[in-house]
């Protein structure tokens, strides 16, 4: 037997339990310091309160009891903040200011969240307060804490929701097509908005802002372009108030680490107003999120206004390991020296500017494309084209790391590069949580079901006889998502190669896979049975690097400006 704990759980030793305590310590005391007591939840709630209000974070942990109640470990601290608040103190005038350390449990969602799934979440929740001062006291204590765990750079980038929702409600366009638009945000895919938008569902003028938005970014100006883009339509909801929250966080002297993003539009339906991310560089994934969230309280009986943040210690703890050694505290003493120190936070954001730009760059099919897509953009490809056994190709201001395609997800999700190239197959597949930004319409292919020619009715027939067939393909997620759609039963068998030869040799009765001339089909005798879907080539960021690295914008430019 192995003795190992389960995956995502591990023991935190001595060292880094010491710096993790000790950093809890000041935030807590940072917390403590504005009025914000202290609070615990329990570790398991009933699976229904969860539900109830409306948004689950991430996929709990479930089991059900002796009682046959099915109940989950906690994946998120506010949605029982918001249960407690308007049953417990159900009468209490408040208004309540919570802070909290408590783990969070979360099953992993895709393969492409190998990572914890115990994490520690620290934040606070304000309960019973509005209005840009309530805004500004959240998002400012979020900068405090993170500042006080000695996090360099790190940006928050803030947005409201309001502008987005008004836009959609009054653009006349049919349900279907705003909840497409929703979807696009939520998975920060602006090649999918870019398609909704020029559709012609919604009328011109509204589907221009709904493209537009997501793409302004900076400071108080940011706030201006997009007054100037909706207030021709009637739609600066929540604008005013957004811009009075951001001048009391310039006069908190922040402006430095805020920037105005309307792209930071998760959760969309359980956020109410402002929503602000945390992000720090060199860290693939946001420290942590927040929000407010006005109708969550009224789900459980009792209408409250409500915001609040949490991040995670470990990100932070994550964070640190990345910056550069100036300001990474490296033991608990650390922590307490850092904070002290007001010029290392800069270091890290300093840092990022000066280290060269990561591009992940497809060998195989895809390769000689992408070069020529990012040499017409302006950046120096010199050795690209022959790189031998060279992995990473340096040239002044990049470095090209080559993958191989299907792998080209993971390098961007993680961090590992801050952008890339691959199919729009490779990431439907992958389902990756990265910024889809250009369609770069080389590399065009077609995902289909094919089974050798004539063999139709036996398939069928074998299908009616046993309920199932055998599929095979490279492709297994994409494969799965289209035969739940269809309502049809498989088992997916998955290959690395030479699909085609599954049916040929008896091994399965279909496959799923690319087709681009139609030869390797025809010269095998395939026929198409369906159409699952198209794909072409996508140039997409890490989204951490896309919210804190104005490479990543001026690089979409340029690909965009060449591709025109
Ligand atoms: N025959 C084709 N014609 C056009 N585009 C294609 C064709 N085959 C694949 N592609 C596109 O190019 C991408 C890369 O394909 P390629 O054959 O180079 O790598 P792969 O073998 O699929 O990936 P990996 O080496 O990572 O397993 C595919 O994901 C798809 O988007
Ligand atoms: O329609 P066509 O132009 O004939 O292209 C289709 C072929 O291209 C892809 O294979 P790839 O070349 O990537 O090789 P693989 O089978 O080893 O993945 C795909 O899997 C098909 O086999």
């Amino acid at each position: 037997m192995n003795f190992v704990t389960p995956a995502g759980f591990r023991d935190v030793l001595s060292d880094e339990a010491r710096v993790r305590e000790e950093m809890t310590r000041s935030v807590q005391r940072c917390f403590d310091e504005r009025g914000y007591v202290p609070i615990e939840t329990p570790t398991l709630e009933v699976m229904d309160v969860l539900q109830a209000g409306g948004r689950m974070p991430a996929a709990p942990f479930k089991f059900f009891d002796s009682q046959g109640d099915l109940l989950a470990m906690r994946p998120d601290v506010t949605l029982q903040v918001a249960r407690m608040c308007s049953t417990r103190l159900k009468g209490q005038p408040g208004p309540f200011r919570f802070r909290y350390t408590q783990r969070v449990f979360r099953e992993a969602e895709s393969e492409m969240q190998a990572a914890a799934r115990e994490l520690t979440q620290m934040g606070i929740e304000c309960i019973g307060e509005s209005g840009p001062a309530a805004d500004a006291e959240m998002v400012g204590l979020l900068a405090e804490a993170l500042r006080t765990c000695g996090v360099g750079g790190f940006k928050l980038a803030i947005g409201t929701v309001g502008v987005l929702r008004a836009l959609l409600e009054r653009s006349g366009a049919p349900a279907e097509w705003r909840e497409l638009v929703l979807q696009a945000y939520h998975a920060s895919n602006f090649v999918d908005l870019d398609v909704l938008c020029a559709d012609g569902t919604a009328a011109p003028a509204f589907a221009d802002a709904i493209r537009s938005l997501p793409r302004i970014r900076g400071g108080k100006q940011a706030i201006g372009e997009v007054r100037s883009l909706v207030s021709p339509l009637g739609c600066i909801d929540g604008l005013d108030a957004f811009e009075e929250t951001y001048d009391l966080l310039a006069d908190a002297g922040l402006a430095e680490s805020i920037v105005v993003d309307f792209s930071v539009m998760s959760s969309f339906d359980y956020y109410t107003g402002i929503v602000v991310e945390a992000y720090a560089p060199g860290l693939g994934a946001p420290l942590g999120s927040g929000g407010r969230y006005d109708n969550m309280l009224a789900a459980y009986g009792q209408s409250r206004p409500a915001a609040g943040f949490a991040f995670s210690l470990e990100q932070v703890m994550a964070a640190q390991a990345s910056a550069p050694s100036a300001c990474r505290p490296v033991d608990a003493a650390d922590v307490a020296e850092t904070l002290a120190d007001p010029s290392a936070p800069a270091t890290a954001a300093e840092a990022l500017s000066e280290r060269p730009l990561r591009i992940a760059v497809p060998k195989g099919s895809l390769n000689a494309d992408t070069i020529a897509a990012l040499a017409a953009a302006g950046l120096d490809t010199t050795g690209l084209d022959d790189p031998g056994r060279q992995l990473i190709i340096s040239n002044p201001g990049v470095d090209f790391i080559i993958v191989r395609p299907t792998d080209a997800p993971a390098f961007v999700a993680l961090g590992a590069a801050d952008c890339g190239i691959c199919g729009k197959d490779s990431l439907l597949e992958a389902d990756p949580d990265v910024v889809e930004l250009v369609d770069l319409k080389f590399g065009a292919c077609r995902f289909v079901v094919a089974e050798p020619a004539g063999a139709g009715p036996s398939v069928e027939e074998h299908y009616r006889r046993l309920g199932s067939i055998r599929v095979a393909t490279k492709y297994p997620n994409i494969t799965s998502a289209y035969y739940r759609r269809a309502g049809m039963q498989v088992e997916i068998v998955k290959l690395h190669g030479n699909i085609e030869l599954a049916p040929l040799t008896g091994m399965a009765e279909r496959i799923v896979d690319i087709t681009a001339t139609g030869t390797t089909l025809r010269e095998n005798n395939l026929a198409i049975v369906d159409e699952v879907l198209a794909s072409t080539a996508r140039f997409f960021a890490n989204a951490c690097a896309f919210r804190i690295d104005a490479r990543i914008v001026e690089l979409t430019e340029a690909l965009q400006g060449s591709l025109r």
